[in-house]
């Protein structure tokens, strides 16, 4: 969080307002210029081009093994760019930031490690406290906002283990909140989740928007592209199209993403 954004959140009834730590007024830009990433052998992705800010959602789309995860890592500071570069509130971005939040993959998160959902929370603190840092009555009251939020407070003693689906979700999201992020980066959120789960995080996320976060999410669901988010990227290695969803998310972007073997319109190659 920067040094300008207050550290009171206020608090009403139905909702949690962040005050500066959720940026209403400032519109923080995140750019991605060119970036290109390697696996070892393994091009994962070419030249990726996009700039979006705070108070917006994008979808990230795109086949399997079309470098989503790859970016939102990126993204996170957790894989670092082999050519091109990260900008995030005008500087480069080398290194994981507690501005922006990482929700890995649901097979990727061990949902039995042994944690209460308060300290699953708790943990989003970390990053600001500093190792020299004790946890302070303001970090407590950020984690209690947190809960209240994501409408946590009567499982906040439970294990994450002992939680739904769509519950462990809010957990983690509310740990990113305890982290005052601006930015929420989310590895296929909805997978995994009942109707009335997604309905409930799709509600969040316009919420979270509203409030001035920006939110990137991978998405398999073409389906509901359209109902959840204002943006769409659309890539298959290299980017195939990027804007709003009412202008890019078209049946001519999407075969190319999707269509087997070479894109019939030769924008995009398979995998070398
Ligand atoms: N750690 C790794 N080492 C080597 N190659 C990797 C690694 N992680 C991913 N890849 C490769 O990078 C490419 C992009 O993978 P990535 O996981 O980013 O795709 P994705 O779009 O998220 O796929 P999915 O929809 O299946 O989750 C794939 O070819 C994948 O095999």
């Amino acid at each position: 969080m920067s040094a300008a954004v207050s550290h009171s959140p206020t608090h009403t009834k139905e909702h949690v307002c962040w005050g500066g730590g959720c940026a209403h007024t400032q519109h923080h830009r995140l750019e991605v210029v060119d970036l290109s990433v390697q696996y070892q052998e393994v091009r994962a992705l070419e030249k990726i081009h996009f700039a979006t800010e705070c108070g917006r959602s994008m979808a990230l789309i795109g086949p399997n093994g079309a470098g989503k995860s790859t970016l939102l890592k990126s993204l996170a500071g957790l894989i670092p760019a082999g050519r091109g570069k990260i900008l995030w509130r005008g500087k480069a971005l080398t290194r994981s930031s507690h501005e922006i939040a990482y929700l890995p993959q649901r097979g990727d998160v061990d949902w039995n490690f042994p944690i209460t959902v308060r300290g699953l929370v708790e943990m989003g603190r970390y990053p600001n406290l500093g190792w020299w840092r004790q946890y302070s009555k303001h970090d407590a009251e950020i984690v209690e906002r947190a809960l209240v939020s994501m409408d946590l407070c009567d499982l906040q003693e439970r294990q994450i283990s002992a939680l739904s689906g769509g519950q462990q979700q809010r957990a983690f999201i509310a740990r990113a909140l305890a982290q005052e992020a601006h930015v929420l980066l989310l590895d296929e959120p909805f997978t995994g989740l009942d109707k009335p789960a997604q309905e409930n995080l799709s509600r969040l996320f316009k919420e979270l928007t509203a409030e001035g976060r920006l939110l990137i999410a991978s998405h398999h669901d073409l389906q509901t592209v359209g109902q959840i988010f204002d943006d769409v990227l659309i890539i298959r290695r290299q980017q195939v199209a990027f804007g709003p969803v009412k202008e890019v998310f078209t049946p001519g972007n999407i075969a190319s993403a999707y269509e087997s073997g070479e894109a019939a319109n030769g924008k995009i190659k398979t995998e070398s």
